[in-house]
């Protein structure tokens, strides 16, 4: 999120949710839970949503059903990542970083049971 932000040469604000449907496991529940939500209006502004990797499209669907109830002025998706071959739900990704194959990843930011976010890179369990 900080080198995507630091690439943006225009006016923004930056807010920040967080939901949840894996825990610690690397199997999604398919029940998204909502940890933490906004904490600034969202009506009428033009909103991104950024997200690190989109698996079977749960999590997104959820927060599209969720965001568009909130009357932004447009609503689009970025994604670092795309996992397109274990979707369950179609969803759009207007922005995206590389679709990857079937793997468990993590670093950069994503977790392996929480741990190893903190990664300078993205790699998978062999
Ligand atoms: O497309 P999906 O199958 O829904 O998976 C994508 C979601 O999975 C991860 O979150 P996760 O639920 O693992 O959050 P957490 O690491 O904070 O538990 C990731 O950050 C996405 O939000
Ligand atoms: N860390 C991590 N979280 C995910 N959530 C959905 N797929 C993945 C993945 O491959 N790695």
């Amino acid at each position: 999120m900080a080198d995507l932000v630091r690439a943006i040469d225009m006016p923004l604000t930056m807010d920040f949710l967080a939901v949840s449907s894996y825990g610690d496991s690397q199997k999604t529940s398919g029940e998204v839970e909502l940890i933490k939500d906004l904490r600034l209006p969202i009506a009428g502004r033009h909103v991104i949503v950024v997200e690190d990797i989109v698996d079977t499209g749960i999590t997104i669907n959820y927060l599209l059903r969720m965001l568009e109830a909130r009357q932004p002025a447009s609503l689009k998706i970025a994604a670092l990542l795309s996992k397109p071959s274990r979707r369950q739900i179609e969803v759009p990704i207007h922005y995206l970083g590389f679709e990857i194959e079937d793997a468990f990843v993590y670093g950069y930011g994503l977790d392996r049971s929480q741990f190893d976010r903190n990664l300078p890179f993205i790699t998978s369990q062999a």
